[in-house]
């Protein structure tokens, strides 16, 4: 629907989950800016179950402000554009509800990658999950799927009005892979259920694909300090970059917000530019943490600001970049260029701890695809190699990491005992190679695909051994030495196929 007010006259509200720092320096901007031009839209923000964001904003009269800092620049701006929120956890009818009144025509969501509930061995929706196995028979819902389905089947049997859901979080094809968690989902409800819920999405409900883009690190004190300093007595103002950029697909089923006026890209490339971004910044954005954890750097900036660390994710630029199909216009050196000025403003304060949380599901959509295009075209990507051996390096063997930091991830406790495992082969080669083995393949952490990936995951290995022996700068260099672009290799483990 490219009609920017259509969706037939009331109220017309965005139910967002997910009220986390993202969304109230991105989608509530491009909403609020959207509605000067194109009519009024307001946003109920739900939280999943952390409190702080709602209760500061009710105490703030839903009022709080973006603090957009660049190199020598401090903007501060309030916005007023989430007009209500919740705390799904501590309501529980109450998303249902949301999603079933017909003045909600967007349901967004950014609930990290980890919100969807995807089962890393299948890619489909993880049913063994307990609140998906709750929720599906039949509990009050506790996850992100359940939550949507249920006000989804309430909304079919009571207006059936269209709405769209819109994924702003950082997966692959956001959009098309919601949908496909629902059907997953709908397909283990009670057959008559699921059926009403797979009609419904069929005829009524769209789920455009986005790619969101803009580094908004969580806040600090210091942020709060800011604040205060312009002014401004907020407890949750949010730190943001200068860059923004949102692309999505105008495929909207109850009308959407005038968006296009404030900025944002409507293209049926959606695909394109978000695995540009994915790769080329979020997939290079994990090396750092993961090489700067291993490096006892706090900050991402203080990563990207080692030289060896640099080069290693130049490098990995460089193997992500021929895997990309490149939407028309968009100039792929000038956005790398702008990307290293990017991971370098430290006035962002973005920790390493942060970004590279939860690795096993963000690696999952960072590298596989870009590994299984190298190997059919009969390159091994090592860098891409390294990106995983430094990820695995941090979650096997925790107590190594300097000044007892820690990452947290949703399979920490598996790959530590992993790491305890593989720590009894005799030789850090030994070690290096089990450890991969029993993570990629056993595991098949990252997917089964890649696990079949026999030469990549050596190279893990072979990785994890040099950064035991040497640390970083050995394993960077080995990576580095000689791979630009991806080491030839004796030939494709899988057959050739679409980029
Ligand atoms: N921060 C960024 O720079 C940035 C940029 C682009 C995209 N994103 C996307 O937005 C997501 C959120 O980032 P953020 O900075 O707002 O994080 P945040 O930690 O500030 O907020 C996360 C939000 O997700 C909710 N959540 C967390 N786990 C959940 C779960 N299992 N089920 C349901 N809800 C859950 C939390 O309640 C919270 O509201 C990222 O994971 C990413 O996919 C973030
Ligand atoms: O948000 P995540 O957790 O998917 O990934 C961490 C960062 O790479 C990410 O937040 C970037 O800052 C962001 O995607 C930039 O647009």
């Amino acid at each position: 629907m490219t009609d920017a007010h259509a969706g037939g006259p009331g109220a017309r509200r965005i139910l967002h989950l997910g009220l986390g720092n993202f969304h109230r320096a991105h989608q509530a901007l491009y909403t609020e800016d959207a509605a000067r031009s194109g009519g009024p839209w307001t946003i109920t923000g739900a939280a999943g179950s952390t409190r702080g964001v709602v209760e500061a904003l009710r105490r703030q009269g839903m009022r709080y402000h973006v603090l957009t800092l660049g190199p020598g620049q401090t903007d501060v701006r309030e916005v007023a554009s989430i007009t209500d929120a919740f705390v799904a956890a501590d309501e529980p009818g109450r998303t249902t509800a949301e999603i079933a009144d017909p003045a909600t025509r967007i349901v967004s969501l950014t609930v990290t990658e980890k919100g969807y509930g995807i089962s890393a061995r299948t890619g489909g929706l993880d049913l063994d999950a307990p609140a998906v196995r709750d929720d599906v028979a039949g509990s009050p819902p506790r996850s992100t799927v359940g939550r949507l389905a249920a006000g989804l089947l309430r909304r079919c049997r009571a207006s059936a009005e269209p709405v769209t859901l819109l994924s702003c979080d950082n997966l692959t094809a956001n959009g098309t892979t919601l949908a496909g968690l629902l059907r997953d989902f709908a397909g283990a409800m009670p057959a008559r259920d699921g059926a009403e819920l797979l009609a419904f999405l069929d005829e009524s409900v769209t789920c455009p694909d986005t790619m969101v883009d803009r580094i908004v690190p969580a806040t600090t004190d210091e942020h709060r300090r800011m604040a205060a300093e312009a002014g401004f007595d907020d407890e949750v103002p949010v730190p943001a970059e200068p860059f923004t950029m949102w692309v999505m697909r105008d495929d909207f089923a109850a009308g959407r917000p005038a968006w296009e006026k404030a900025g944002a890209v409507l293209t049926d490339r959606v695909h394109d530019y978000e695995t540009a971004k994915v790769r080329l910044l979020n997939g290079v954005h994990s090396l750092l943490a993961y090489l700067g954890m291993l490096t006892g750097r706090e900050l991402i900036a203080d990563a990207a600001a080692d030289p060896v660390v640099a080069r290693a994710a130049e490098r990995l630029g460089d193997e992500y970049e021929p895997t990309l199909v490149l939407p028309g216009g968009f100039d792929v050196a000038a956005y790398r260029r702008e990307l290293r000025e990017r991971f370098a403003n430290r006035r962002l304060a973005h920790g390493t701890a942060q970004v590279g949380a939860d690795g096993s599901l963000k690696l999952a959509q960072r590298v596989p695809g870009a590994v299984l295009w190298h190997r059919r075209h009969g390159t091994l990507p090592a860098v891409l190699a390294l990106t995983v051996a430094a990820w695995l390096k941090c979650l096997a063997h925790p107590a190594a990491l300097p000044g007892g930091r820690a990452l947290a991830d949703p399979n920490a406790e598996r790959l530590r005992a992993k790491g305890e495992r593989a720590a009894r082969g005799g030789t850090p080669e030994r070690r290096g190679h089990e450890l991969a083995r029993l993570c990629l393949r056993e595991e098949a952490l990252l997917g089964q695909e890649l696990g079949g990936q026999d030469e990549f995951v050596a190279a893990v290995g072979e990785l994890l051994a040099e950064l035991e022996r040497g640390g970083v700068a050995a394993a960077v260099e080995a990576a580095t030495g000689s791979s630009a672009g991806g080491h030839r290799s004796g030939g494709p483990d899988v057959p050739s196929g679409g980029p």
